[in-house]
């Protein structure tokens, strides 16, 4: 126990003595050690069991990275990117990554990896123009061709994996949680922490094609439709918000399934999902008054697995800190 401080402080929690906890990690990180530093940055983003302060987290990152904690440099190099804590900077994740890079980090090399083959500036920024295509008259549904490559694909998924989860909806009348009624895919949210730079970039590329600013979206969310699973008949638009779901943005991240295809029945509109194609739409008119024609479903797969990246996006920014059902 006494070379391994942090064990201790497992088994703290474990026996719910919470306050012991972060006591003994707030001592041990005024001590300088690395994973102390590193766990209290990560309740300092969860917001439990301390507050949150996404400004200390970072300082508690940076000192947790200066102790060779690989990890915290990875989260670290994260948060820089995508501007929790602090502006986004870009230019310093980049630095940051390199450096990790040098320093032999696998992760980070294969990060490295997939920025390299991006057509991106020194600000994250899309530099060559993907072509949008109208698929509807009034041109409310788009599609962008391969606007994310196979490998970015992969990534997506695999960066969501281990937090897909079963839809689900609180029953009113019992307060248990019942399957959700019009989605039964699982589903995983790539919140700030797992929006790495290869994650950001292709949200700044998705805000890019969308013709929005990249803090107008919500997280972006995985779904993956196993046999028989499926997205009914609905619109995005949320009730009672003040920022509203002016638009979404769907990424097929594979293809080679049987059906699982998105219907706009409104337009006569059925599309083939295909790996790395992006579906662009609005659900709300210049007024900013939701759109009915907006209504769409992802029809039940039939064979094989279908995965889907989401991005609802806001008409303002938006803070995916605190939800989409409080904005
Ligand atoms: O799975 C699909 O094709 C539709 C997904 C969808 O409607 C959504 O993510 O809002
Ligand atoms: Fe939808």
């Amino acid at each position: 126990m006494q070379n391994d401080p942090m064990g201790a402080v497992d088994a703290m929690l474990r026996s719910g003595r919470v306050a012991d906890a972060t006591a003994t990690v707030a001592r041990l990180a005024a001590a300088g050690h690395g994973g102390a530093l590193f766990q209290q940055a990560l309740w300092q983003l969860q917001g439990h069991p301390l507050p949150r302060d996404l400004a200390a987290a970072r300082l508690a990152l940076r000192q947790a990275a200066d102790c060779g904690h690989g990890e915290a440099r990875l989260v670290e190099i994260t948060l820089a990117a995508n501007g929790t804590g602090a502006a986004a900077d870009w230019p310093a994740a980049m630095r940051l990554l390199a450096a990790a890079n040098a320093a032999g980090d696998p992760h980070a090399r294969y990060l490295h990896g997939l920025l390299s083959a991006m057509a991106i500036d020194g600000d994250g920024h899309p530099t060559t123009p993907l072509l949008v295509e109208p698929l509807t008259d009034d041109r409310s549904v788009r599609r962008v061709r391969g606007a994310l490559s196979v490998a970015e694909c992969t990534h997506i998924a695999n960066a969501a994996s281990d937090l897909l989860a079963p839809a689900v909806v609180v029953d009113p009348r019992t307060g248990r949680h019942v399957p959700h009624p019009i989605r039964t895919s699982d589903a995983g949210v790539l919140s700030p922490l797992r929006e790495d730079p290869v994650i950001r970039a292709i949200n700044v590329r998705i805000a890019a094609l969308s013709d929005t600013q990249v803090a107008q979206g919500e997280a972006l969310t995985v779904l993956r439709y196993r046999p028989g699973q499926q997205f009914r008949l609905h619109a995005d638009v949320l009730p009672q918000v003040r920022n509203q779901r002016v638009a979404t943005v769907l990424v097929y991240l594979n293809d080679g399934f049987g059906g699982g295809e998105t219907t706009f029945p409104d337009h006569g509109l059925t599309i083939r999902p295909k790996a790395g194609d992006a579906i662009i739409f609005d659900n709300v008119d210049a007024q900013g008054r939701p759109l009915a024609t907006a209504r769409h479903a992802g029809e039940p797969v039939r064979s094989g697995v279908k995965w889907l990246a989401t991005r609802w996006i806001r008409a303002r920014p938006f803070d995916v800190w605190t939800g989409p059902e409080t904005a």
